[in-house]
């Protein structure tokens, strides 16, 4: 069975306007996605800004209520459960953010920061948990010392790893983490995205992780699906996406990654110029005529595209 499966999710948000506040109209920020996540694989969501990432991700942990569409978590559907019952889940389900230092309470020390979790759902002593927490600390690579310190004592990497030991408390099946080493020195990105790595074997988890970088979805994903305007375009394992990609879009993408060799920079150039060439001679094959795009059509087992 798989952990998640994602069925027909959509998240639309109202648009509120007149004297009445009335709800004139919505966003449709999420607008009709489906995937699965098997247990400990990484799944890669990406795509443009504004393209509903963060909305899905949010909708599963429950930040966000799904207007409709299923989400089911070991087969129970996270969308249909009350608060009391969803907190269950809770354990199972955690997030990591993007900024590190917004995240985390800068009023508390890494001790109560990262003990939280374990106040509201484990009944520990005060021996026990600072036990815990220090295990958690060094298991993600900071110093015993660092439980009394504050969030600003730390670097932007360090504060990360104080996110994810947090995360890891509550021995979560999935993490949800969006974009996380975005707001991080390049320098420090590889490092954070390859403790996450390791990490990943060690506590069995599952990672659904959101990112507009296809360099780094590429380097950390199994499988990825590819949004745009709150749908999916394209679905296909990482190497499917990368060495075939079917949709315009996902050609775009691809072709936007910036080259590093200077010898291939000018091949890039062309390549850019003819995916956008196909663009406009073969808009109907990728959009209808309200300029929607299709439903994803399977083109084998595992990949799948949003084509005529
Ligand atoms: N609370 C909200 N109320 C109204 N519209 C919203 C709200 N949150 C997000 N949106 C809109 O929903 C759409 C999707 O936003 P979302 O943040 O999920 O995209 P994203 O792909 O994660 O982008 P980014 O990478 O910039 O965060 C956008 O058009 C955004 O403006």
């Amino acid at each position: 069975m798989s952990l998640l499966k994602v069925n027909d999710l959509k998240v639309h948000y109202p648009i509120r306007g007149g004297f009445f506040r009335r709800v004139v109209d919505s966003v449709r920020a999420v607008d009709g996605i489906s995937f699965e996540l098997q247990p400990g694989e990484t799944y890669g969501l990406v795509g443009e800004s504004g393209c509903g990432k963060t909305t899905s991700g949010r909708a599963i942990i429950g930040l966000n209520k799904a207007t409709s569409g299923e989400m089911l978590f070991e087969g129970k559907d996270l969308a249909k459960m009350r608060r009391a019952e969803r907190r269950k889940y809770t354990k199972d389900i955690q997030m990591i953010f993007q900024d590190p230092y917004s995240s985390l309470n800068g009023r508390k020390n890494v001790l109560s920061i990262i003990a939280e979790p374990l106040r509201n759902f484990e009944r520990l002593s005060a021996k026990e948990e600072l036990i815990k927490v220090q295990e958690l600390v060094e298991r993600v690579g900071l110093s015993p010392e660092s439980i009394y310190k504050y969030p600003h004592q730390f670097s932007g990497g360090q504060r990360q790893r104080i996110g994810i030991a947090r995360a890891l408390a509550l021995r979560p099946k999935l993490i949800i983490a969006d974009e996380p080493v975005s707001a991080l020195d390049v320098s420090v990105q590889a490092q954070v995205l390859n403790f996450m790595q390791e990490i990943q074997e060690d506590f069995n988890l599952t990672y659904l992780f959101i990112s507009h970088d296809l360099g780094i979805i590429q380097h950390m994903c199994d499988r990825i699906g590819i949004m745009y305007r709150g749908r999916f375009v394209e679905e296909g394992t990482a190497d499917e996406i990368y060495n075939n990609p079917q949709h315009v879009y996902t050609k775009r993408l691809i072709a936007a990654i910036p080259e590093m060799n200077p010898e291939k920079r000018f091949e890039k150039m062309h390549l850019r110029q003819a995916i956008n060439q196909e663009y406009q001679k073969e808009y109907n094959t990728y959009f209808d005529k309200d300029g929607r795009m299709f439903d994803l059509k399977k083109l084998s087992d595992t990949h799948s595209v949003a084509m005529q």
